[in-house]
């Protein structure tokens, strides 16, 4: 077979992709390709535009100009597909403040059909240290608990592409520990990271690639 079709999409393109906010530009022609099966540190300072990509990739907004390709998909035009391979997490978590941390889980392990969705569900809090308050609703969690249960909601989601929006914010040393480990994790189990964090030295030890942005342009770190 020709090698050409047969090698893998990257797992993230930026064709000259630009957002415009009102008359504010917060991305501006950025062209990348992260290869699949790299994970990439998205660097920069506040309101460089790291969010701002995370939410064109994970199709929760629209370029102003310019192509975003997940897997070889178009985000735009192939939304939905992209959306079931691509999990975000993000500063606004998407959790059901009423129901608990554990009834949570059940939701989603049920609405995406997976077999025995309490089994699923307690794992899931071990694995990312809430095995405290599990029957409290969310809406009385801390912050640092609301980001725990919001990652293990992306682990449920299983995505191939996991877009970590400043995963460490909040979280004490423990849950930093923990955080590391579940990135080193969905890596060695094939799934390509995308992580925007101020804790580069974090960053670096996770990512084999970056992009620093600086005023929505990608700039050398
Ligand atoms: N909904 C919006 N309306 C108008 N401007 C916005 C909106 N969202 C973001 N911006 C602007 O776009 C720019 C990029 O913001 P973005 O949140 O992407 O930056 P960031 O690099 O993630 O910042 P931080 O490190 O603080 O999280 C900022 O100047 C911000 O004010």
């Amino acid at each position: 077979m020709d090698a050409l079709s047969t090698a893998a999409p990257p797992a993230l393109a930026l064709h000259d992709v630009s957002k415009r906010y009102g008359r504010y530009w917060a991305l501006a022609r950025l062209t990348y390709a992260l290869p699949a099966g790299r994970s990439l540190l998205l660097t920069g300072h506040n309101g460089s535009g790291k969010t701002t990509l995370l939410r064109l990739v994970a199709t929760a907004l629209s370029p102003t100009a310019g192509r975003v390709e997940v897997l070889g998909r178009d985000a735009v035009n192939d939304r939905d597909t992209v959306r079931q391979n691509v999990a975000l997490l993000s500063h606004a978590s998407f959790l059901y403040e009423d129901l608990t941390a554990h009834q949570n889980l059940v939701v989603l392990a049920r609405l995406l059909g997976i077999p025995s969705p309490s089994d699923a569900a307690g794992l899931l809090l071990t694995r990312v240290g809430l095995t405290r308050r599990t029957q409290s609703p969310v809406r009385q969690f801390s912050a640092g608990m609301r980001k725990r249960l919001a990652i293990a909601r992306l682990l449920l989601k299983a995505p191939t592409l996991a877009l970590l929006d400043e995963p460490f914010g909040e979280l004490d040393p423990s849950g930093i520990e923990a955080m590391e480990k579940i990135i080193s994790e969905l890596k060695a189990s094939g799934v390509t990271v995308v992580l925007a964090t101020h804790l580069i030295e974090q960053g670096l030890s996770l990512c084999e690639e970056r992009l620093h942005l600086q005023d929505g342009r990608a700039v050398p770190a």
